[in-house]
């Protein structure tokens, strides 16, 4: 059986130090309940003097840094996160649970391209000009610069921790930015172990600065208070986000928020069945259906309904739940007992709106410490109606609700019938049909025959209440700096 060493005590990072919190809280470990560190809370006065040395390192050598240098910088970094890489994989499976492989495949490799590949778009990226000839021969030179916002807040969330933290650290500082990052309470170790990499490589003191604590009256909405910051940037719950743009709004700061999403799978009957199946199954129970992305919400053309629902039961029922390092292991818990609590009170509520369970709804008993954990069965309904809480509220664990559709405006209708709007996947054969429905889907992300396949330099977010704003390539860069226009005239 595997067991995990209790890391030592986890401090914050504020001002180029490593500094106690005013108090401390524990990190529990979704696995098997054990107490994996105990993390420095930070205070509102931490918090501010975290903001305050941001704010003074934007006018001193960072400042003065030119693009190029601060790209390398970018790539140090990257390159001290690969030199403690089983470090990170370890941080991320003791916060989170997940399967060992995931962080190794995902985690970690990703947070080490966030920071190489928005160190080599602002390397690269060029600005804009333009000629404008006078009436009296003369001629206006317009051109563009880029400055840094200042201070950026930047708030992250506990389902891809170092990926989502890093997704924004890349760009922010790379434009050259300050940051003050407060990732979240349930995943305290990877950003920590990210602030020994960034000490190492020496960044100047308060160009990043490491706040741990709670959201609401605590370390969360203390940095979202700071008269000091330019921008928040965050990736967390849609009421979240909404408290967050209450909490800046006097001051007028700019946000880019990612939010929550009910997010639907279509699978027409021309569809490559196996590759729909396979691929359902991963956008519906990948990293145990914590991911803004997957597809809570299945549509499935009325021929191949039936067949699709028991082969999706099948490969459901056929995933492997286990213990990080156990091989081949495909699911881990949900984060944590809190979380698990409002999955279940999914289960009990899809109980009571009459669903036909397919398979799961509740929680494995191994025998084992794993029971004093976080786990649930993937769970698959159907029989539900467009209107039923379960398929309208995002449940962000591993559970879908299968539905049958007869043609594409029914199912379109229907699929953008929702308070959000982040991402969709659409499997058909026909490649006009999913040219013709793509673009009339309302989210900001829709795939075709594929889920989750990532490239950097495209846009990412989404409408309603699944965010504001797009990240990603060019998008990040213009988030994180602010477009003067210089005009001269000739
Ligand atoms: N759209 C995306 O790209 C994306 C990506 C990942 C997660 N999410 C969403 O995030 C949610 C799950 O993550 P979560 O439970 O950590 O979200 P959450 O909103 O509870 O917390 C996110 C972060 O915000 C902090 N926070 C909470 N309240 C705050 C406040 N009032 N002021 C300032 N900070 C505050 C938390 O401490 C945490 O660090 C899901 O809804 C999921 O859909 C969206
Ligand atoms: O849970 C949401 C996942 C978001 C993923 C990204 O932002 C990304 O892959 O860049």
């Amino acid at each position: 059986m595997a067991t995990y060493q209790s890391a030592p005590d986890l401090p914050l990072y504020i001002d180029g130090q490593f500094v106690d919190g005013f108090r401390q809280f524990d990190n529990i470990s979704p696995v098997d309940g054990h107490l994996v560190s105990r993390v420095a809370e930070a205070s509102e006065a931490q918090v501010a003097a975290a903001v305050k040395a941001a704010q003074a390192a934007l006018s001193g050598p960072w400042g003065q840094l030119s693009v190029p240098a601060r790209a390398a910088l970018m790539h140090r970094v990257a390159d001290g996160i690969e030199a403690r890489f089983e470090e990170f994989v370890a941080a991320e499976v003791a916060d989170t649970g997940r399967p060992e492989n995931l962080a190794r495949t995902l985690d970690v490799p990703r947070a080490i391209a966030n920071f190489r590949t928005f160190a080599d778009l602002a390397a690269t990226s060029v600005s804009e000009c333009c000629e404008t000839p006078q009436a009296d021969g003369g001629l206006l030179f317009n051109y563009t610069v880029r400055k840094p916002l200042g201070v950026v807040a930047v708030i992250s969330p506990w389902n891809l921790p170092l990926l989502l933290l890093t997704w924004k650290l890349g760009p922010a500082l790379a434009m050259g930015n300050t940051v003050v990052c407060k990732p979240s309470e349930e995943t305290p170790s990877s950003a920590t172990l990210l602030a020994e990499v960034m000490h190492a490589v020496g960044l100047p003191a308060g160009v990043f600065n490491l706040i741990h604590g709670f959201g609401p009256g605590s370390a969360g909405e203390f940095l979202t208070r700071q008269p000091e910051i330019a921008a928040v940037s965050f990736t967390g719950e849609s009421r979240t986000g909404s408290a967050i743009m209450k909490a800046v709004a006097d001051g007028v700061k700019e946000v880019s928020f990612e939010l929550g999403g009910k997010n639907a799978a279509v699978v027409f009957a021309d569809a490559d069945f196996d590759a729909a199946v396979a691929g359902v199954a991963r956008s519906s129970f990948f990293n145990t259906g914590q991911v803004c992305l997957c597809s809570e919400r299945v549509y499935v053309e009325r021929p191949i309904f039936d067949r699709f629902v028991a082969a999706l039961k099948e490969r459901a029922e056929a995933l492997k739940i286990g213990y990080p390092n156990e091989a081949g292991v495909e699911l881990g818990p949900l984060v944590s007992q809190k979380h698990r609590d409002k999955v279940l009170s999914y289960f009990a509520l899809a109980r009571t709106e009459g669903a036909n369970l397919i398979t799961g709804g509740d929680v494995p008993l191994f025998g084992d410490a794993r029971d004093n954990g976080s786990w649930v069965r993937p769970t698959i309904w159907t029989g539900l109606g467009d209107d039923a809480r379960c398929v309208r509220e995002e449940i962000f664990g591993p559970v879908c609700h299968i539905a049958p559709f007869d043609d594409e405006e029914e199912v379109l209708a229907r699929v953008n019938d929702s308070q959000y709007g982040l991402a969709c996947a659409l499997w058909t054969s026909q490649v006009g049909r999913a040219h013709r429905l793509a673009r009339r889907v309302h989210t900001g992300i829709v795939w075709v025959n594929s889920w989750y396949a990532r490239d950097l330099r495209t846009p990412f977010g989404g409408s309603k209440l699944s965010g504001m704003g797009r990240e990603g390539g060019r998008h990040s860069l213009d988030f994180y700096s602010e477009i003067s226009n210089i005009c001269i005239k000739l």
